[in-house]
């Protein structure tokens, strides 16, 4: 491909990227991975060069572009050699008119700009959370141990965190026959963080109460050796699904049990007041995962927010009541803003005397607002709010 061809390429794969945004429609990874599925002869150093390139305009611009050229203008008038591609050549853009719309700039809306500094998150931070994500993986400690894992791998990794290693950029670790062992997850360090702040033991009886696909489960059953009871519950039938082939590769021992919203409780009947510790990975905007997918936050909206904050005090609500006297409960999300994360934790314990906030110190991160909160400025980690309550 001409390199003129690979700009028109990410207009294209833009202009989908947009519409999916203002639609609720499929992520930028599954709509440029489809774009390229459908064009088999674009070869490898041209994909890697039109998906530098969307995900260069994902990330300059803060609100939702008028469309993909206007995204891919923005990021020309700060790049000459970019501007030069609109030179109207068959498979390239028409050239730049002066009178042309240009996508506004920034790192994200402003009403989310103001929520952020609000949360106590100044410029260089809500700058960060638009950063790239370096790749880190977790040792699974049911089959080998960190050093052992360092010691087999392709590449140098750094160790992070208790059982993390860290790799560059890009890496593609999950080709690797290590992967297809089971000798490790791909998991951010910040999550590995939260899981290890839950302090699950072996012989416990431990819920992972929004288990999604089953990241954080898989380090808890790590966590306790694969003794006593785990339980991973989810309402999403596809992402519970694809927990059984996760935790056979990781040799991981859990139940799952698919959950009818709104009727958790009476499915949950078994359980309740019998936890010895319950995770709440709850539901969330995603506000600290944006190093990942830059378009989500031109999917939000001060509504969404707000329906965020329902679920997450209904799944706190009900996995409040598995937990055993003097058990744990340990809610987490990977959002930055207050309303996702501190003023959702005093709304609970208002709500719930029978909880209280017990002091957490890991290993990175800082203290805020009765729990803890790792940021992808201050810790190079996704960004997460943490807080661990024990009944009373
Ligand atoms: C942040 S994701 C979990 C990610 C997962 N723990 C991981 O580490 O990969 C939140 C999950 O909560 C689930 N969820 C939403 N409402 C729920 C409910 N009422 N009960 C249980 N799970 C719920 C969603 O389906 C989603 O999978």
């Amino acid at each position: 491909m001409t390199p003129a061809a690979r700009v028109q390429a990410a207009i294209d794969i833009l202009d989908g990227v947009i519409a999916a945004a203002r639609g609720q429609g499929a992520s930028a990874d599954r709509l440029a991975a489809e774009w390229f599925r459908q064009r088999r002869f674009v070869g490898s150093k041209d994909r890697r060069a039109i998906r530098d390139l969307v995900w260069a305009a994902i990330r300059a611009c803060g609100e939702v572009p008028q469309s993909g050229r206007a995204a891919m203008l923005r990021l020309a008038q700060d790049d000459a050699e970019l501007a030069a591609r609109f030179d109207g050549s068959t498979y390239g853009p028409a050239p730049i008119r002066a009178d042309e719309a240009v996508a506004q700039g920034g790192a994200m809306p402003a009403w989310l700009a103001s929520a952020m500094a609000a949360s106590g998150l100044d410029g260089a931070e809500q700058a960060a959370l638009l950063g790239r994500a370096p790749l880190d993986l977790r040792a699974n400690t049911l089959k080998t141990d960190r050093e052992t894992l360092a010691a087999r791998l392709p590449v140098p990794a750094m160790p992070v965190g208790a059982h993390g290693l860290r790799l560059p950029v890009g890496t593609a670790a999950e080709s690797w026959p290590e992967f297809a062992e089971g000798l490790f997850e791909v998991q951010d360090a910040g999550s590995q963080i939260a899981c290890e702040a839950l302090g699950a033991r072996p012989g416990e009886s431990v819920v992972d109460f929004c288990a999604g696909a089953g990241g954080k489960t898989l380090a808890l059953a790590a966590a306790m050796r694969n003794t006593g009871r785990l339980l991973a519950c989810d309402i999403d039938r596809p992402r519970l699904s694809r927990l059984a082939p996760r935790a056979e590769r990781a040799g991981a021992l859990v139940e799952t049990r698919l959950l009818n919203p709104g009727q958790e409780a009476a499915m949950l009947a078994d359980w309740q007041g019998q936890a010895d510790a319950v995770l709440v990975d709850a539901p969330c905007s995603g506000t600290g995962t944006w190093r990942r997918n830059p378009e989500a936050r031109w999917r939000l909206s001060p509504a969404a927010i707000a329906r965020y904050q329902q679920m997450q005090a209904h799944v706190l609500d009900v996995a409040a009541a598995l937990v055993r006297p003097g058990g744990r409960l340990l809610f987490i999300t990977c959002s930055l803003i207050d309303a996702e994360g501190a003023d959702g934790l005093a709304a609970f314990t208002a709500r719930h005397p029978g909880f209280a906030v017990e002091p957490l110190t890991l290993s990175i991160g800082r203290s805020h607002r009765g729990g803890w909160r790792l940021s992808p400025y201050h810790d190079d980690t996704d960004g997460f709010f943490i807080a661990r309550l024990v009944r009373l």
